[in-house]
């Protein structure tokens, strides 16, 4: 049975009571955390530096386990998630980083490729679906580029269609624009908006008041790993 929330919807993610405890003394990374979002959501994780926003996501794909609590994915307890099934439930959670991540020796096309290979999909489902998503991003006729041949925010566009390409639940982006203009951090929060209205829950991390600002999205305020706000259409601060 998948977690219902208040509002009925089924959760993408839950975490009841997660506490994360790196080492025995010094206070907790994240300390008694509630929190539920539901699938289809849009969610800003905002908090100083420290506060356990990394730690956060680093629980969601299971790069670290809670010291206390439990945390669901999708309705499933990620305690009870064996170590061989971990790869399997990491593909229904997309990844996008400040610093893109991509392959330097692989142009636009294989970059996202190459999601599809290692999970063993048909080279004639690659090439149908490869395309597309990079045209849903916007970079038709860029396919065929390395990406020292792309600007800042072309390099993130084609981390956003690697890690939407299988059609993730959850997108979790951390700092996304952290490396960005203003004008191009405007474009890519468009291109994850476009992304969240397709269904895909999308949690983001971020320093940057004026993207909080401008889309008055739901916000959960961290402070040394206690949420210390949650706010629908909330600001920065
Ligand atoms: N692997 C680790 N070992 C020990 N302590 C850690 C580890 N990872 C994080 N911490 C500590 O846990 C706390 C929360 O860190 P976390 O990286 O989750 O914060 P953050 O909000 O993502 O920060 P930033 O905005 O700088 O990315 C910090 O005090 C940090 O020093």
């Amino acid at each position: 049975m998948p977690v219902m929330n208040q509002s009925g919807g089924s959760s993408a993610i839950s975490m009841e009571h997660v506490t994360k405890n790196y080492s025995k003394s010094g206070r907790p990374a994240l300390d008694d955390v509630n929190v539920r979002v539901s699938k289809g959501e849009f969610v800003f994780f905002i908090g100083p530096t420290g506060s356990g926003k990394s730690t956060f996501m680093k629980l969601l794909l299971k790069e670290e386990n809670p010291t206390r609590g439990k945390v669901t994915l999708a309705g499933r307890d990620l305690s009870q998630v064996r170590g061989w099934k971990v790869p399997r439930m990491r593909r229904s959670v997309g990844c996008v980083f400040q610093d893109f991540r991509l392959l330097p020796t692989k142009t636009a096309a294989e970059n996202v490729g190459f999601a599809l290979e290692v999970i063993g999909k048909p080279a004639n489902v690659v090439r149908r679906v490869v395309p597309e998503v990079l045209q849903l991003v916007g970079l038709e006729g860029k396919e065929g580029r390395l990406p020292h041949q792309l600007s800042g925010g072309e390099q993130q566009r084609v981390a956003i269609a690697r890690a939407f390409v299988n059609r993730p639940l959850v997108l979790l982006a951390d700092e996304p624009t952290g490396n960005l203009d203003p004008d191009t951090s405007i474009e890519i929060m468009r291109l994850l908006d476009r992304i969240n209205r397709t269904g895909t829950t999308v949690v983001m991390a971020t320093h940057d008041s004026n993207i909080v600002n401008q889309m008055r999205r739901r916000v959960v305020e961290l402070d040394r790993g206690r949420i210390v706000r949650d706010q629908a259409r909330g600001v920065y601060g």
